[in-house]
């Protein structure tokens, strides 16, 4: 019998699924939350690495008594996906120097101008890396840290005990096994990877700082082991001590894996703190625009992918305002037609990605004294997120790819009223799945298949996703063609609202500076 743990460090926590390969099925899940560090200034987004190691105990300790000792002893890998582009600085003695920037943290617009002009501009950079600047990203966080905080830049390079640069999961595979590699998916969201070559680019690391190079893990394929649990770490646990940690990857990318998103055709939406869609591709898929992200995968392909900032964040917000549950919640959107009576919801509440507008805001129009109420707040704020998002569905499809029916995962996916909502607003067929964890679903599986490599090297993903990923046909959503006209026309009015107000943002960011 062969058990594998599959791991979901997101923002917001961290999830944990136990598969059981033999049974195709999931023995156990468990959760626990992490928070965002409090009271830091408008734009910085941080977590302490602490708090994810903190919380990986804790799932895997509930998974493991959920399973009994008898059956812990039969898992044979553990599987590790996390919030992508987060930077972690690791000192000479693997603790962390600072908190983690988090991929919402929009502070760091300065730098990303400030390297896209050292490599000559954002069509060199494309051509360079396939990757822009975005604060989003990983490499302007390492520059805001050379430039903001250069004591802690420089405990990186300590004489004769180099630090370590790392991504969130990347963090997490140290913690369990002392040893730090890069996987290609996670890290073509550095920004400072050639995602057409899957190599360190030498000008974008020189463009922070040349000895980014030594601080910097090696690169490595998907399917390869990081090492085995450290021996005080599986005694804790209670699993054997050659239980393997494959590579793991970015949250998508392991979200790609478990709604079998790992061949062309596929299309996955994830509604999570952020909101992401994305598809499988055998090349790499370079925008020219620079929207799409030209990411990996990690099974060794690409993995077009658009972001949104604010999908759970701006619908959490406005439940939280009337302390509904989400059953509540949800009733108060479904009781309202398509549209909310007019209530346009732009949510850009963390600022915004996609589009690129970092000191974006929120805005609200279409108050009238009816619809200032909590449905119909809730309402535009669901549709006002999806319609975020089909913002870059609609980009994606000019690249190519063709979504009529999507794959859906995350938290929001839960929502019935919601996935209507989807459905209706992208015009596709909209199909959750039967393991809502999809990223903690594609660790494990990423695990099997890592493990099966070893004797197998042509063992393919594709055979276990075949096998191991169900969608949930009872709980589809089809697209009403009239609904589908309507949120066209609220598109184009989200669209003009969303460029209209630029001017406007950037005159709030500075009263919002001189207000500090
Ligand atoms: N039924 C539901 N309706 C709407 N939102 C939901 C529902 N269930 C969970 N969520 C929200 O989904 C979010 C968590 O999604 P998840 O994909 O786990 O996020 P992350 O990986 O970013 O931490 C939370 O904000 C949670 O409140
Ligand atoms: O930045 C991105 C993708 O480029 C985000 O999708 C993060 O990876 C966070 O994911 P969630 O916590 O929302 O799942």
């Amino acid at each position: 019998m062969s058990l594998f743990i599959g791991i979901d460090s997101g923002t917001q926590s961290t999830k944990a699924v136990v598969l059981d390969l033999e049974q195709r099925k999931t023995l156990a899940r468990a959760q626990a939350p992490h928070a965002l560090i409090e009271g830091l200034p408008a734009g910085h987004m941080e977590q302490h690495p602490r708090d994810w190691t903190q919380a990986l105990d804790t799932v895997i300790a509930a998974v493991v008594s959920k399973i009994g000792s008898r059956r812990a002893k039969q898992v044979r890998g553990i599987g590790i996906s996390g919030q992508q582009h987060g930077l972690v600085v690791l000192d000479a003695a693997g603790e962390p120097i600072r908190p983690a920037k988090l991929w919402c943290d929009t502070s760091t617009a300065k730098e990303c101008a400030l390297l896209t002009a050292k490599l000559g501009g954002a069509k060199a950079v494309l051509r360079k890396t396939g990757v822009p600047f975005l604060p989003g990203y990983t490499a302007p966080k390492l520059l805001w840290l050379k430039r903001n905080e250069p004591a802690n830049f420089r405990r990186l390079f300590a004489k004769g005990a180099l630090g370590k640069v790392l991504l969130p999961h990347d963090y997490l595979n140290f913690y369990l096994t002392g040893r730090a590699f890069m996987e290609y998916g996670d890290a073509s969201g550095t920004a400072l990877m050639d995602v057409r070559r899957r190599q360190w680019s030498r000008a974008a690391i020189d463009a922070i700082d040349p000895r980014l190079a030594e601080v910097l893990p090696p690169l490595s394929r998907s399917d390869e082991i990081v090492g085995t649990l450290l021996p005080q770490i599986a005694r804790r646990y209670g699993l054997p001590a050659d239980t393997i940690v494959s590579a793991g990857g970015g949250d998508n990318m392991m979200g790609a894996i478990g709604t079998g998103n790992v061949r062309a055709g596929v299309v996955t939406a994830s509604f999570g703190t952020s909101g992401t869609i994305y598809a499988y591709a055998q090349k790499p898929v370079v925008d020219p625009e620079g929207e799409i992200a030209a990411f990996c995968d990690s099974t060794d392909g690409w993995l077009p992918l658009l972001c949104t900032m604010n999908v759970t964040t701006a619908t959490e917000a406005v439940r939280g305002l009337f302390g509904q549950d989400h059953a509540a919640f949800n009733d108060a959107v479904a009781s309202l037609p398509a549209g909310a009576d007019g209530l346009v919801f732009l949510p850009y509440l963390a600022g915004e990605r996609t589009p690129n507008v970092p000191n974006g805001t929120g805005a609200l129009l279409g108050l009238t004294t009816h619809t200032l109420s909590a449905a119909h707040l809730a309402r535009a704020a669901m549709e006002g997120v999806t319609l975020g998002m089909n913002y870059g569905l609609r980009r994606l499809a000019k690249l190519g790819v063709d979504a009529k029916e999507i794959r859906v995962t995350g938290g929001g996916a839960r929502s019935s009223a919601w996935r209507q909502i989807m459905a209706d607003v992208f015009g596709a067929r909209v199909v959750p799945m039967v393991e809502d964890e999809g990223a903690a679903l594609g660790g494990a599986i990423q695990a099997a298949w890592a493990l099966q490599r070893q004797t197998d090297p042509k063992a393919k993903i594709s055979a276990l996703t075949d096998a191991l990923v169900a969608v949930d046909e009872a709980r589809a959503c089809k697209p009403d063609k009239h609904r589908h006209a309507l949120y066209s026309q609220l598109q184009a009015v989200q669209d003009k609202l969303s460029l209209n107000l630029r001017d406007l943002f950037t005159l709030q960011e500075a009263n919002r500076a001189r207000s500090k």
